[in-house]
């Protein structure tokens, strides 16, 4: 790793963010004190630093299933407006703080209906609340730009209705579309009149895919379901061989994804959690970086991981020796990959990425 890519320097530069859960990235002190407002007593301590330290753990448990289970608390106490309202800002100021300047945070409105509140009002609240983030981070001197994914959650029937609600925001703040939750046996098809209401209405989706279970579920993805992007999409390296003498042969679909420029997001920490990957060095992100998969770099979830952005790219650093020129291009594929109008893609690669990028790299000559 070249010396001066320390954490601090990856902070400074303008990245961009893809895969991110609005209920995986409360801060441990919102949680507490949200539970304390709502009343929510089954937390399982009501220290910050230990419930931090808590979540990680319980996340670190090899299987997508039991990593879930830890959503348990965090949607426990984003059932009100103004809990919707504060998660949303708090969000935003926190990716601004760690040198965001584009992100898509997704979460699933149907998990968000315990209290009363409507399908809209939820939109509506979380919307609210990243405009007042915004706002906050541009007060200090940060500009972000966040748009939402409503998540549709595959073990439920919602799927299609979601899909309209994607539709009918989607002049207001919301760019697309997911799937989340158990992998295993629930397949992305089950979802197909969601996918083809979206197709139909050009629409943009991303589906997760590839991360608890193989290369059916990317395969469905992609050619029953039309995703645009695949959330993790890690499994894809079981469709690659590579041969002692170091050379790759990619099967029918890797070369599909390779060729179509498929965005995956990837989530290195996440994935180890989970068990998608043994460890960072162990990730297929160092193979499909070289090869040249379209890879773009993402928290998934910041609570349950412990980490941001910046922290992400500098595990890779470090496993990967990666330097500014590979974050770079980690970071242009997913200013390229999000879904926004091309032409506010391109403002953002030409007056923000590039230029920034290319101050940090002068620095460090
Ligand atoms: O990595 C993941 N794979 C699948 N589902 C996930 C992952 N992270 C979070 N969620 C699920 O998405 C919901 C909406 O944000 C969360 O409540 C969680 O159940
Ligand atoms: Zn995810």
């Amino acid at each position: 790793m070249s010396h001066d890519l320390t954490l601090d320097r990856i902070r400074q530069a303008p990245k961009v963010l893809l895969h991110d859960h609005l209920d995986g990235g409360l801060r441990p002190a919102t949680v507490v004190e949200l539970a304390d407002a709502a009343g929510y007593s089954q937390l399982p301590t009501e220290d910050p630093a230990e419930l931090g330290a808590w979540f990680r753990e319980a996340s670190h448990s090899g299987a997508l299933e039991r990593y879930l289970e830890t959503f348990r608390h965090t949607v426990g106490v984003m059932q009100t407006r103004d809990a919707l309202v504060r998660v949303a800002a708090e969000c935003a100021e926190d990716l601004a703080a760690d040198g965001v300047v584009y992100a898509e945070v997704r979460y699933a409105p149907e998990q968000h209906l315990e209290a009363g509140l409507t399908l809209d009002q939820v939109i509506e609240a979380v919307q609210e609340g990243f405009e007042l983030g915004r706002r906050r981070a541009a007060e200090q001197g940060r500009t972000i730009t966040v748009g939402t994914l409503l998540t549709a959650m595959r073990h439920a029937a919602r799927s299609r209705e979601i899909a309209e609600l994607a539709v009918r925001y989607r002049d207001s703040g919301v760019a697309g579309f997911d799937i989340a939750g158990a992998e295993a046996g629930h397949p992305p098809t089950r979802h197909l009149d969601a996918f083809e209401y979206l197709r139909r209405e050009n629409a943009h989706f991303t589906i997760h895919a590839g991360e608890a279970f193989g290369l059916p579920s990317i395969w469905e993805a992609l050619q029953w379901c039309g995703a645009d992007r695949l959330g993790h999409g890690v499994r894809i390296v079981d469709d690659i061989e590579q041969g002692a003498d170091g050379d790759a042969r990619l099967g029918r679909l890797a070369g599909y994804v390779r060729d179509k420029r498929v965005p995956l997001e990837m989530c290195p920490t996440s994935n180890v959690q989970t068990g998608a990957a043994a460890s960072i060095a162990d990730h297929p992100i160092g193979l499909l970086r070289r090869l040249n998969f379209r890879v773009t770099v993402n928290t998934d979830n910041r609570l349950q991981s412990g980490t941001t952005l910046s922290a992400e790219f500098a595990e890779l650093c470090a496993a990967f020796g990666y330097d500014w020129d590979d974050l770079q291009w980690f970071t242009v594929n997913a200013m390229k990959s999000a879904f926004l109008p091309f032409d506010e893609r391109l403002a953002l690669i030409n007056g923000r990425i590039k230029p920034g990028f290319a101050q940090l790299k002068w620095a460090s000559r």
